[in-house]
């Protein structure tokens, strides 16, 4: 590849899609799940582990790591991938969601967004280019755009509004990315849950042009039906050769959805974080390990799972752990999550190569039972 950075699309199934992206360090395989690495650590897990469940790619926070250690400390270091100690590929997001999502501590206006630190109330200014300069120093494989994603509820005219302060924002980051060989720009689409607003969207970050394109401003707050009706169209107005990302996805069943309709790459703090407060998910659905009723209960946590959790220990330990709160509970149950999450996206990704999603999809569904197992 001219620029070290490239999508090869192996097979199709339907609009699902599963193939691989190049990059100089690393593979990764698509559909692709990337578990998130908030300030340069995926909580509870050594970096080895994270690679033993399946990952080719983790998610770094600029937000985080911004105000601590700071970006330019990190590249001073040597970069993220030497600092935490992950050699594969790496994918920072903007910083701006974060952000947004802090509430009054921030001013939003066409320059960026001006904050104060929720860690010491240092005052910050983010925009699309110190965005990208902080992306840089972090050594990041893959760049995400500086946008902005609505908070609900919004009317059609605010989101309207944001998405073209995002895709002048787009223009910006384009711009300060400059040409960086190896290493690749994601737009982002915006839009809301309106068609027109979402096919402007791709149409102004295509003429601008991407290395990958990211379906924002969902799984905030829409509900799973409203997220998918929007994913039966948008995809589409995606160049079909591109990797197309959808940002803050989700449990299981949003996973598998957004594949059918066309997602390659998506990522959510779901099973690290739900795995700490006690939470298990499972192929035949979601166990709570603090429910009282797993205290004597000898067996695995699910009985064809080859994670250490489900090889080592009986839910009644990890009741107990959970219970106690001993950090062996977040370690093992993160360990379980991430390792199922993994264990779906190669189901999926095997399904689509082999012809056979529908029936994949129809198990998925089938083995699930409503409520705690
Ligand atoms: O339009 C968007 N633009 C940019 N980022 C978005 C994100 C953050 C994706 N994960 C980043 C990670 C970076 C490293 C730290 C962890 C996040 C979203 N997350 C969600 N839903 C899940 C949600 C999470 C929280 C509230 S909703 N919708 C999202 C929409 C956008
Ligand atoms: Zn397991």
């Amino acid at each position: 590849m001219a620029t070290g950075f490239g999508f090869t699309l192996n097979a199709t199934d339907g609009a699902a899609r599963t193939g691989v992206i190049h990059t100089p360090r690393g593979e990764i395989r698509t559909p692709a799940f990337m578990p998130v690495g908030t300030a340069g650590t995926v909580k509870a897990m050594l970096p080895e582990s994270v690679r033993a469940t399946g990952a080719d790619i983790l998610l770094g926070n600029t937000y985080h790591l911004m105000l601590r250690p700071t970006a330019e400390r990190v590249a001073a270091l040597g970069g993220l991938h030497k600092f935490m100690n992950w050699d594969r590929p790496i994918l920072t997001d903007s910083g701006g969601f974060q952000v947004m999502s802090l509430g009054p501590l921030r001013k939003l206006t066409e320059e960026g967004v001006r904050f104060s630190s929720h860690i010491d109330g240092s005052k910050h200014m983010l925009t699309p280019e110190r965005s990208m300069e902080i992306q840089r120093l972090l050594g990041s494989d893959i760049v995400m755009c500086f946008d902005e994603c609505p908070a609900l509820p919004a009317t059609e005219a605010e989101v309207a509004k944001s998405m073209r302060l995002s895709m002048r924002w787009a223009q910006r980051s384009r711009d300060a990315f400059g040409d960086r060989p190896g290493h690749a720009l994601f737009g982002i689409m915006q839009g809301g849950v309106t068609r027109d607003l979402r096919e402007e969207s791709a149409a102004a970050l295509k003429s601008i042009g991407f290395d990958g394109y990211a379906v924002g401003g969902l799984a905030v707050g829409e509900g799973q039906e409203a997220m998918f009706s929007v994913l039966d169209y948008a995809p589409c107005f995606l160049p079909q050769d591109k990797p197309r990302y959808l940002m803050g996805v989700g449990k299981p069943d949003d996973i598998v959805g957004a594949v059918e309709r066309g997602i390659d790459m998506m990522d959510c703090v779901l099973p690290s974080r739900s795995g700490r407060t006690g939470q298990a998910w499972t192929r035949r659905g979601s166990v709570n390990l603090k429910n009282a009723r797993h205290k004597d209960d000898p067996r695995p946590l699910d009985e064809a799972c080859t994670c250490p959790a489900c090889r080592g220990y009986s839910r009644a330990y990890l009741h107990h752990v959970v219970r106690a709160d001993e950090i062996i509970g977040s370690m093992l149950l993160t360990w379980h999550n991430l390792h199922y999450y993994q264990e779906l996206m190669q189901g999926l990704r095997d399904a689509i190569a082999g012809g056979r999603l529908a029936v994949f999809v129809a198990e998925f569904h089938a083995q699930r039972a409503e409520g705690d197992i």
